[in-house]
């Protein structure tokens, strides 16, 4: 489980350009909990994300990890249990490295986070067999650099490096954003196949609206660093774009249009 208790997050404080991006927010996150976060631009979405990856100091409140506070971990000790993947394809892995060099650092992960990693007939073989399960062909191009990759079989390799070790937590922001349509619901397919057969506790940023009702057993939206709906079960299966775009609106006090809400 994961509580995170009254988060206070201000940039440039007290200096003219003070931003108060998290407002007193609290959450608790259930074991197998799956919650799509949604809410317009600014609103402090990717700000949460950071706090709970140690990204960005608090400036108060608390973040509790399976009963362990974590509030001051560094985000270097915190990599080992939380499995993040980012908007950008190009973050997540390395480029000038393989394929397998890639999976198998990711693998030594978090007991070694040194690169002394190897790479025998058996652990090609769990490559493979992880690769096996994505519709790209990956598993026959283990010695490709990953730097020769598309956007989307970059992100669905790294998806499945952040959660090879089947982390305490994921936090994916915005992880198909930049991919076309079709490779996004790819990688989107495999983020629930992947999430379900582990059971691993997800919470995930979207500007789509459909993927955030769609997706995952719990929908959140957030406003000026507040959570503002937390909807699961019926409530959420049975809400529709338009419903949310009513309550942005009703949030903003303005028509919706001009945000950066997707309705794909
Ligand atoms: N590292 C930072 N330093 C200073 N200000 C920041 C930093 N990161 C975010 N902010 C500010 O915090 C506010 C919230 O940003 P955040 O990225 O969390 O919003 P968001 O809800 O994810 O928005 P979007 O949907 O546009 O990505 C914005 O005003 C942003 O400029």
């Amino acid at each position: 489980m994961v509580i995170l208790d009254h988060i206070q997050k201000i940039f440039y404080r007290n200096t003219p350009n003070e931003n108060q991006v998290l407002n007193n927010l609290s959450l608790k996150v259930e074991d197998g909990d799956f919650i799509t976060v949604i809410g317009s631009n600014g609103a402090g979405k990717s700000t949460m994300l950071n706090v709970v990856a140690g990204v960005h100091p608090v400036d108060s409140g608390s973040i509790v990890l399976d009963g362990i506070d974590i509030t001051h971990l560094p985000e270097f000790r915190r990599a080992a249990f939380i499995g993040r993947v980012f908007q950008d394809p190009m973050l997540g892995t390395s480029p000038s490295m393989t394929i397998e060099e890639n999976l198998s650092m990711a693998y030594a992960r978090p007991n070694n986070m040194t690169l002394r990693w190897g790479l025998d007939f058996q652990r090609r073989k769990i490559f493979k067999d992880y690769l096996k399960n994505i519709p790209l062909g990956l598993e026959n191009r283990l010695s490709t650099k990953v730097k020769l990759l598309s956007g989307g079989q970059r992100q669905a390799l790294t998806l499945i490096m952040a959660t090879m070790k089947k982390p305490k937590l994921l936090l994916l922001d915005e992880h198909t954003a930049a991919l076309d349509p079709k490779t996004a619901q790819m990688v989107n397919s495999l983020t629930e196949e992947i999430v379900q057969k582990n059971n691993i506790t997800t919470i995930m940023v979207t500007h789509n609206l459909e993927h955030a009702i769609k997706m995952g057993n719990r929908l959140i939206m957030m406003h000026k660093g507040q959570i503002v709906m937390d909807l699961s079960g019926e409530e959420k299966s049975t809400m529709t774009i338009p419903r949310l775009l009513n309550k942005f609106e009703q949030l903003q006090g303005e028509k919706f249009a001009e945000d950066r809400v997707m309705l794909a």
